[in-house]
């Protein structure tokens, strides 16, 4: 019998139930119950209504955040109340400290690794690459651009070397053009690291151009509805919108969340 391998992530049953926010209010029941398994090397995407659950769902695999019910695992082992060696997380907005230079923003994300002096100096040279940083390694974040601050961000993640990254709506402030070439950017650096990534978006067109597999979530509570299998080669880039295959996904990513999204705007009569 062959063995299956374990999935990087796991969710079983996975529900999150948010105590009242005051003496008179209900639990806010946020997510699921929700199964999803995360394979390792793919890129998985979450789309779904405004507040249906999806930054939840990222709080759960990222320890940030316990289950109410069911269970969460990283690499079989249950995820309990913080980030798990070999996951880094990058937040919708920009995280960057003002009062440190790239360089050490990005080797703030080595703080707590034990590592030799020349291996952290190795990884933060090798991040500032990968994110096109390294002609502004002295500069400021005041002197950057909004797509270069996130940069600054990833690449702080990066240094780790995690198996899995978590993004947060991390394109959502940028414009338009920033964002297909901030995609291209994460597309890049998914194929270098060989990491996991699963990213949150409420951008249809960019959950169609990046993901392996996007999932699109209910209304709150928010549970898994389609999983979409986009086919796409390895070695995609941003030009893949021009594709006639682009299109056919956006479409069924929207066929499947419209009545959703109707719903999550409290409109009666959302499935017709
Ligand atoms: N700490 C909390 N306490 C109480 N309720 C919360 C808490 N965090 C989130 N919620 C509620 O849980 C629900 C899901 O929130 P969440 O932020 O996960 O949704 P989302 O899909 O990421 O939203 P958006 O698309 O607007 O970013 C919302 O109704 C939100 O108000």
């Amino acid at each position: 019998m062959r063995d299956v391998p374990t999935p990087l992530v796991l969710l079983r049953g996975g529900e999150k139930v948010f105590p009242p926010p005051g003496p008179s209010g209900r639990p806010v029941h946020a997510l699921g119950p929700l199964d999803l398994e995360l394979r390792r090397g793919e890129f998985f995407a979450v789309v779904g209504p405004s507040g249906c659950g999806k930054s939840t769902l990222l709080e759960l695999i990222a320890g940030l955040s316990t289950a109410s019910r069911g269970e969460v695992a990283f690499e079989g082992r249950p995820i309990r109340g913080e980030i798990p060696d070999g996951v880094g997380v990058v937040f919708q907005e920009d995280a960057s400290f003002p009062w440190l230079t790239v360089r050490d923003n990005i080797a703030f994300g080595l703080k707590r690794l034990p590592l030799p002096a020349d291996e952290k100096t190795r990884r933060i040279e090798r991040a500032l690459a990968m994110m096109g940083l390294a002609s502004f390694a002295a500069s400021y974040p005041a002197q950057l651009s909004g797509g270069m601050r996130q940069r600054v961000c990833i690449a702080r993640t990066l240094v780790t070397e995690p198996k899995l990254i978590l993004l947060d709506e991390p394109f959502g402030a940028l414009d338009q053009q920033t964002r297909l070439l901030m995609g291209d950017e994460v597309l890049n650096l998914w194929r270098k690291t060989g990491a996991t990534v699963f990213l949150i978006t409420h951008a249809l067109d960019e959950a169609a151009m990046l993901a392996d597999r996007i999932g699109v979530m209910s209304a709150r509570p928010g549970r898994l509805i389609d999983v979409v299998e986009t086919g796409w080669p390895r070695d995609r880039d941003s030009r893949i919108v021009e594709e006639e295959a682009f299109g056919a996904i956006t479409a069924r990513l929207w066929r499947s969340l419209r009545a959703e999204s109707m719903k999550s705007l409290g409109h009666a009569g959302a499935a017709a």
